[in-house]
């Protein structure tokens, strides 16, 4: 029988474990802050933020927000980086990607502080990470890890193949899968839009964590019996689209209303059939993004106050 991951279920959880962390650290004075910043007028980044604020506000974290033009000048960004960057009040900073055209991406990272870059994205961060010696890790790969211990599925030894190599999960991915860790000690194949063969690599796995944001990339047909799939696709597909595409497929009410539905990297129906578990989207690794989230603003304000909070 297939188990259907609860995502929503495992960050509650971890959430819960980190009231206590805010107790300690309100003992000590410190309520963690994290600014959030949107140069976009993307309805899925829009959705993102607001998310995070609402976690953050739920939580006890401290939620700062600010908007930009998406048309204003990069420099904008950067002088409100540079703010949030002095202002005590902020132990986490987070730009929401993607950025205009305009705006060099990496040159926006690169100017968070390292010890203010919850996302794990600055330089500095990727380079303890992939040394084995982590500040903060990305919060989506970091709360597939915890997925994956949560559903006590071994990494150690394990073959993985991860799809996709962007710097936001692919990459940081595998680096975490291969450190000498209880969570790592996997064997990783990184596929992409170049590899040739896809399915001969995904059919040879124990794991696939499907992050390429190709919607229903990989379906049954790629996969072997008893492989843990993990989908991190949070596919915008058209209703009406979808349902000329493929007749036998249902669009509930809320999706009509919205206008889309949300698809993942896996065609999760017939992925389904052969999986031994697999993450659903929307409800798998999405609300994981969010918990991981708070836990580096948490680490953050923890590291700043010198006050050590057990985080989960
Ligand atoms: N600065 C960053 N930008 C982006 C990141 C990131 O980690 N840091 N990741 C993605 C988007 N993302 C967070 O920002 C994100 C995506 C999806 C979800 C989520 O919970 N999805 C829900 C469905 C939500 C919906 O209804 O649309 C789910 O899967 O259940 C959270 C965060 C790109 N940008």
């Amino acid at each position: 029988m297939t188990r259907i991951i609860d995502g929503n279920e495992i960050a509650d959880r971890i959430t819960a474990d980190l009231e206590p962390c805010l107790e300690t650290l309100a003992d000590a004075g410190t309520t963690p802050g994290l600014a959030t910043v949107l140069m976009s007028d993307d309805g899925a980044s829009e959705t993102y933020v607001s998310m995070k604020r609402q976690a953050c506000n739920d939580l006890g974290i401290e939620s700062i927000h600010h908007e930009l033009d998406p048309d204003a000048p990069a420099d904008a960004l950067f002088d409100r980086i540079d703010e949030l960057n002095d202002d005590p009040a902020v132990h986490g900073i987070l730009v929401q990607l993607p950025l205009p055209d305009h705006v060099d991406r990496q040159a926006v990272l690169e100017r968070i502080d390292p010890r203010k870059d919850v996302d794990g994205f600055h330089p500095e961060n990727v380079g303890r990470l992939v040394t084995g010696t982590p500040r903060f890790k990305p919060c989506t790969p970091h709360g597939i890890q915890k997925l994956l211990e949560a559903e006590g599925v071994e990494t150690e030894g394990a073959d993985v193949v991860v799809v996709g190599r962007s710097n936001i999960v692919g990459k940081p991915m595998a680096n975490l899968l291969v450190q000498k860790s209880d969570t790592g000690n996997a064997t990783v194949t990184v596929c992409h839009s170049r590899t040739d063969d896809l399915a001969a690599k995904t059919r040879d796995a124990d794991v696939v964590v499907a992050a390429a944001g190709v919607p229903e990339l990989i379906d049954g047909s790629m996969l072997s019996p008893g492989t843990t799939v993990i989908d991190v696709g949070v596919n915008r597909v058209d209703v009406s689209e979808r349902r000329s595409e493929d007749s036998q497929t249902s669009s509930d009410q809320s999706d009509t209303e919205k206008g889309y539905e949300l698809v993942g990297d896996v065609e999760f129906e017939s992925a389904k059939e052969k999986a031994d578990a697999i993450t659903p989207v929307p409800g798998g690794v999405g609300p994981l993004t969010i918990t991981m989230l708070l836990y580096n603003t948490i680490k953050a304000a923890s590291l700043r106050a010198d006050v050590d909070v057990s985080l989960p």
